[in-house]
């Protein structure tokens, strides 16, 4: 069993991301999870390809991307050139177009579903699947426990995961819903020890364990 963090750095002060990066990756994060919002979906805010591959670059973090555009087209080279996942919204008229302009450039392609939408019936099976629990851009608001459920409906999928808000229990929730993947931002970054926080993550309760 394995399951991938992505560590969102969408909600640290500006000043405090390059030693914040550098305190999580210590800590044994695998994956950052660089956010981009043009303020279409939600606030405005995250970050630009070249400072994410910069950062990524300095930590040796491997990255995936969240693009909160309306249209991700004009940015999907500069992200698929570092990130090993890149993810388009589905409120995006253009996502269709994107997910495989994305699988072209040989990273893998997701989704994001905010809250509100609906799973699309004919979504491609071979794509991640990330099901928003906060509205975008809202990071740390009240967690959308009833979107949960939509996880059930995506069980095939390679990648499949929530973000916003995921905390210990949430993250936990999830994967009782077959998640085996969480984004997180405040929970990861305002842990004391965020070793520890990993690490929560990898005894089951019944004698296995998960690699993250
Ligand atoms: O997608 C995001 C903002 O839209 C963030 O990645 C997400 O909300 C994580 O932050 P937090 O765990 O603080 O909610």
């Amino acid at each position: 069993m394995t399951l991938r963090i992505g560590g969102s750095l969408w909600s640290v002060p500006p000043k405090h991301v390059r030693s914040e990066a550098v305190r999580l990756a210590e800590a044994g994060l695998q994956v950052w999870h660089w956010d981009r919002a043009d303020g279409t979906m939600g606030p405005a805010g995250g970050f630009t390809a070249d400072f994410a591959h910069d950062i990524a670059q300095a930590t040796g973090v491997r990255s995936e991307a969240h693009l909160m555009l309306a249209d991700p087209r004009s940015e999907l080279d500069a992200w698929t050139a570092f990130c090993e996942l890149v993810v388009v919204h589905i409120e995006s008229p253009h996502w269709r177009e994107s997910i495989e302009r994305i699988a072209l450039s040989g990273a893998r392609g997701g989704v994001a579903i905010s809250p509100g939408s609906a799973l699309p019936a004919d979504l491609p099976h071979d794509i991640a699947v990330l099901v928003m629990t906060v509205a975008p851009g809202n990071a740390g608001t009240s967690f959308l426990e009833d979107r949960l459920s939509l996880l059930d409906g995506v069980v095939g999928h390679p990648l499949r995961g929530i973000d916003g808000s995921v905390n210990h229990r949430r993250g936990q929730a999830a994967r009782a819903h077959s998640a085996n993947w969480i984004v997180s931002g405040t929970a990861l970054t305002s842990a004391e020890d965020p070793r520890a926080w990993l690490a929560s993550f990898v005894e089951n309760g019944d004698g296995t364990r998960t690699t993250l």
